[in-house]
């Protein structure tokens, strides 16, 4: 599991540390793990890393010292380092000097940074890092805009983007690695701060760090949550998915969403709505009824609401006077949104919700903007301001509605409601998905999705957990499908793919990195 901390933390976990070292320990740390990484680079790109130019662009805090002490040590090793200074007369001391005793040079002129920038085989990001206020300034932004020739490393968090939230406010640093120290930030795993982030590394450096507030899963932790039958099993024991979906218009909603059920785990899948006739002839082991969930017999888990047309407002009502787990998506939201937080107010099951982002909007304006706060709010959330603030957007949803929370998109994010009473990690940690790829943005794919979490839940994983693992192997499945990487997947051949991908998760296969230019777990 990869752990992301908020910087408030890491700014106590450092200072706790530091009383106990030498001074500059782990500024030397850092830099050493930071320069082992652009060496390694420079020897890929070039062969070596003597003779090699590399800049180093260095701003007033100790984030442009770390680069500046990495600088030093690649000029130690025969590179050509020209250090640029952003704020000059307040670089870091001690970086400076020691990048000088190595025989690198220093510039202040905005022309020749650019020049030196874009013909660079390395470009070290040490502008801002977790001390960053704001987005980049102006002298800042032209380095964001330049063509350049080699790789961009940035320093703890590439400078523009917000490392506790991955927000970005104008421009910022498009780096291929970032290197950071003692802990992920959240603004490395969420976009649109991911996307500026490339292949993240991390350098510990000896801090001692409570439990995240923040987790992205890899492949080990989903191979140990998925569910697999005991001998004793049976498909009541494995758990029974009711989903309520499709309509007269949109009857593939339901075919989507059941592939996705049959494929999660659970040990039956019953289906409810117009729809039965086309789920039967397509997928002959579903069970099926004409009615709404109130008849549909034992279920562990409800899904409701994909493709569910004017009869989403009944299936909604009857699944959530259930008492199991009920999974809320597309249509079962528009409606709930209408309804408000207050409809899932006497529920002790669980409840997932899995808006995309205009659906999040409508389900915020339905809460009153801000969990029951219209005033604070002049106008509704506009989609896209929530996509810029996912973690934020995701928190405040899941706070509103008293509901887990998975909000689809470019980095899916799952969020539990805050704690009524002391619950802490891993309930309250927010998941991010690594595994998304922008061709999920495809139609159908969200059923897919919501068939497949609402499965998990029924095979008995909390709300958090299906959603995480749903996400991820659905981000997986959309990575696999594709016949060329990068090539367009559809709905369908993703949940084709899903088993596969849950071979190879319990295989410990690894995913391919995020590349710098992939998107998230849109749908
Ligand atoms: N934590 C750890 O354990 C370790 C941390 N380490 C390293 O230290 C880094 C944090 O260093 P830090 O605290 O000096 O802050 P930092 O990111 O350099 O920025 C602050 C400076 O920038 C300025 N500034 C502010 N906003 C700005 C903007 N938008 N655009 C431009 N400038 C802006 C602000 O000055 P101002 O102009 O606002 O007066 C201030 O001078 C961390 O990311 C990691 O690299 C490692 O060495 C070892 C272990
Ligand atoms: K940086």
């Amino acid at each position: 599991m990869r752990h992301a901390h908020r910087v408030e933390v890491v700014r106590a976990a450092e200072a706790e540390l530091m009383a106990r070292l030498p001074e500059g320990t782990l500024m030397r740390r850092a830099a050493t793990g930071l320069a082992v990484t652009c060496a390694r680079l420079l020897t890929r790109r070039r062969g070596r890393v003597y003779g090699s130019r590399v800049v180093v662009l260095a701003g007033s805090g100790d984030n442009g010292g770390d680069a500046l002490y990495a600088g030093a040590e690649l000029a130690r090793r025969g590179a050509r380092v020209t250090a640029v200074l952003l704020a000059p007369g307040r670089a870091h001391g001690g970086g400076l000097a020691a990048l000088r005793a190595a025989h690198g040079r220093v510039v202040v002129e905005q022309e020749i940074g650019l020049a030196d920038f874009s013909c660079a085989d390395l470009v070290l990001d040490g502008i801002v890092g977790i001390g960053g206020r704001g987005g980049l300034r102006p002298e800042a932004e032209p380095y964001a805009r330049a063509a350049r020739t080699g790789p961009v490393v940035a320093v703890d968090v590439p400078s523009g983007v917000d490392a506790d939230t991955g927000e970005v406010a104008g421009a910022a640093l498009r780096a291929d690695v970032t290197v950071c120290f003692g802990t992920y930030k959240p603004g490395l795993l969420i976009d649109p701060g991911a996307s500026y982030a490339g292949a993240v590394q991390l350098v510990g450096i000896g801090l001692e760090l409570p439990p995240a507030g923040v987790v992205a899963l890899q492949h080990a932790d989903v191979a140990a949550l998925l569910p697999v039958p005991g001998a004793e099993s049976d498909k009541y024991r494995r758990g029974v998915v009711g989903v309520a979906a499709g309509s007269a218009r949109y009857p593939g909603a339901a075919l989507l969403a059941v592939a996705g059920a049959l494929r999660g785990g659970a040990g039956a899948v019953r289906y409810v709505g117009t729809a039965a006739e086309e789920v039967v002839r397509g997928f002959p082991e579903t069970l099926v009824t004409e009615g709404g969930p109130a008849g549909a017999g034992r279920v562990q888990a409800w899904v409701v609401g994909p493709g569910g047309g004017e009869g989403a407002d009944r299936a909604l009502a009857e699944a959530l006077a259930a008492d199991v787990p009920v999974l809320v998506d597309a249509d079962g939201l528009t409606e709930l949104a209408r309804l408000g937080p207050g409809a899932l107010a006497g529920r002790t099951a669980p409840t997932l919700l899995t808006p995309h982002t205009g659906e999040a909007a409508r389900l915020l304006a339905g809460a009153g903007g801000d969990g029951g706060t219209r005033s604070e709010q002049a106008r509704p959330p506009a989609a896209d301001e929530l996509a810029a603030a996912r973690l934020a957007t995701a928190r405040r949803l899941a706070a509103a509605y008293r509901a887990t929370v998975l909000l689809k998109g470019s980095t899916t994010v799952v969020a539990d409601p805050p704690p009524a009473s002391g619950r802490g990690y891993p309930h309250g940690a927010v998941r991010v998905n690594p595994t998304g790829t922008a061709w999920l943005a495809t139609a159908g794919s969200g059923d897919v999705l919501a068939g497949l979490a609402g499965s998990l839940l029924a095979a008995g994983l909390s709300a958090p957990d299906a959603a995480a693992v749903a996400a991820y192997l659905h981000g997986l499945a959309a990575r696999r499908t594709a016949a060329v990487p990068g090539a367009p997947v559809t709905a369908s051949e993703v949940a084709a793919a899903l088993p596969a991908v849950w071979n190879d998760v319990r295989a410990g296969e690894a995913p391919e990195p995020r590349s710098r230019t992939s998107g998230g777990t849109g749908t």
